[in-house]
């Protein structure tokens, strides 16, 4: 579980952002509440149980001191140990303010309840090597554990694993999210992530998806007022399928099957237009009620596919290109998008994205901003962590969504789902069609496969009404 539509920042930003704080109210009054909030959540969960407190040199040693100093107050049987001497003015305030005694991380005997305040933010390199097993070991004999801000070991702004411990319960993000909670290896080693107010304005263009705010159809709505969407059939008919079901489960008022022979199959509700060639898609297209095309699921790398997506990427609608078009595109996909007016979305999986923006170095983030703004296009980067990045550089991230969407066709519903939300009018497609293809997945359960996936739209929607 993320926080929905919570700020995401850099470890550099954050720190901007304590820095303007500082300036009006001592450090020492924000660590409090950060110590304060850690406490809070650590007492839920403690239930009376000994606690042993990780402290390290920093200000993340800083929180657990307070954190410690709070839960003894209370009434808990806690214990700190230490990575070392406090190194920083604040941290050193805190542990002055601590009256018990203070053990060697090395020689800590674990305890049922753990709290990580070894390194956050400040994080700057690989855990020592005696530093990473003797945490692992702490953590692994804990009953309930609670890092401060980040699991140590875990690059804030990355994700990458730095020696991070496995199974830590819950980790307590300080003011703002930051990418390594919703990227990456983080993905494993936060647990639940929880977020603390401690009373640090954030701003920031990256947020965390959030459940979008969605409109019945108004009294005079018609099919084409909902939505006309077109998917462009190829060899493998059945991803189109599943992205026009989607489609339609997911609010279009009106959706054809742009086939180019009766491939069957589909609901009864489903229109089908023959479409042979790119030049028959170009005519077809000419059509102005028309409020998105999908082009690329199971379209097939031959002469007729590169007609279609031709023919779509000339025409004057808006577009979703995925799967194949995207394969097709590869090295020339920014230079074919540039040249685009109308508004275009990519939705590639990483083998699809790294075929097309070989030169994107860097996280998931800062590769998808660069892709989004090199091509001028909505990218919306699947995976366990999907990135969604907007050339005007907002990006929202959406992670943790059921694994059981690693299925075949999962990527086709995904791009019938926004196509529904771009027809449809939403400013927010991409983000809206993310949440709802989540929230869709989560009510299927286990083991469903795709075509069960738009079935549970509707509900989805009606979450979001
Ligand atoms: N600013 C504030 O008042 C507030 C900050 N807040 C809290 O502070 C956290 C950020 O604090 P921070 O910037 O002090 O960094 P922190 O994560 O404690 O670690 C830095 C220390 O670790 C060391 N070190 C680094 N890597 C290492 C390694 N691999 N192995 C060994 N050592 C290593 C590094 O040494 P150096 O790199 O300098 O050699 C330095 O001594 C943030 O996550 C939040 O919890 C909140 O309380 C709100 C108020
Ligand atoms: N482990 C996972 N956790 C959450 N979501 C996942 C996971 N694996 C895949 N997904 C999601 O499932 C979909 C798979 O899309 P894609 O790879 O294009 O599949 P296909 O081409 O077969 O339709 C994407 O929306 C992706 O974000
Ligand atoms: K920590």
């Amino acid at each position: 579980m993320i926080p929905p539509g919570a700020p995401i920042v850099t470890a550099a930003q954050m720190r901007a952002a304590e820095e303007a704080v500082f300036r009006r109210e001592p450090q020492e009054d924000v660590m409090e509440r950060a110590g304060a909030a850690v406490a809070r959540e650590v007492s839920r969960f403690a239930q009376g149980a000994p606690i042993l407190v990780l402290a390290g040199p920093g200000n993340n040693g800083g929180d657990a001191y307070v954190a410690a100093r709070l839960l003894k107050a209370a009434g808990h049987d806690v214990a700190i140990a230490a990575s070392g001497e406090p190194g920083t003015g604040a941290a050193r305030a805190m542990h002055g303010r601590w009256d018990g005694e203070v053990g060697s991380l090395y020689q800590a005997r674990p305890r049922p309840v753990l709290v990580d305040g070894l390194f956050g933010t400040g994080l700057s390199r690989p855990l020592e090597r005696g530093i990473a097993p003797v945490l692992a070991e702490l953590v692994a004999a804990s009953r309930f554990s609670l890092a401060i801000d980040l699991p140590s070991g875990l690059a804030t702004d990355t994700g990458a694993d730095l020696g991070a411990p496995r199974g830590i319960s819950a980790t307590l993000a300080l003011g703002a999210l930051k990418p390594a909670h919703v990227l990456d290896k983080g993905l494993e080693r936060c647990g639940h992530v929880l977020l603390a107010d401690i009373g640090i304005p954030v701003e920031s263009q990256w947020r965390s998806v959030a459940r979008p705010q969605l409109a019945p159809p108004g009294a005079r709505a018609h099919k084409y007022s909902r939505g006309l969407v077109v998917v462009v059939e190829g060899d493998m008919p059945g991803a189109a399928r599943l992205a026009a079901h989607a489609a339609m489960a997911g609010g279009a008022g009106y959706t054809v099957l742009a086939s180019a022979g009766d491939t069957g199959g589909g609901p009864d509700a489903l229109v089908r237009q023959r479409i042979a060639s790119g030049d028959d898609l170009a005519d077809f297209l000419t059509e102005t009620r028309i409020g998105a095309v999908v082009v690329g699921p199971g379209l097939g790398r031959d002469r007729r596919a590169e007609g279609l997506l031709k023919a779509a990427l000339n025409a004057n609608l808006p577009l979703i290109l995925d799967g194949d078009a995207l394969t097709l595109l590869g090295k020339s996909a920014a230079a074919w998008l540039q040249r685009r007016t109308a508004a275009t979305w990519l939705t590639p999986h990483s083998g699809e994205f790294d075929r097309m923006f070989e030169g994107a170095e860097g996280d998931k983030i800062t590769r998808t901003l660069m892709a989004a703004a090199e091509a001028r296009v909505t990218v919306i980067h699947k995976g366990a962590d999907t990135v969604i990045a907007t050339p005007r550089g907002e990006v929202r991230v959406l992670s943790r969504a059921s694994s059981w969407l690693s299925t075949a066709g999962t990527g086709d519903v995904l791009a019938g789902t926004l196509a529904a939300q771009v027809a449809g009018g939403n400013k927010q497609a991409a983000e809206a069609a993310a949440w709802l293809h989540a929230r869709a997945a989560a009510l299927a359960g286990p083991a469903f496969i795709a075509d069960a996936l738009p079935m549970h739209l509707p509900q989805a929607i009606s979450e979001c009404l």
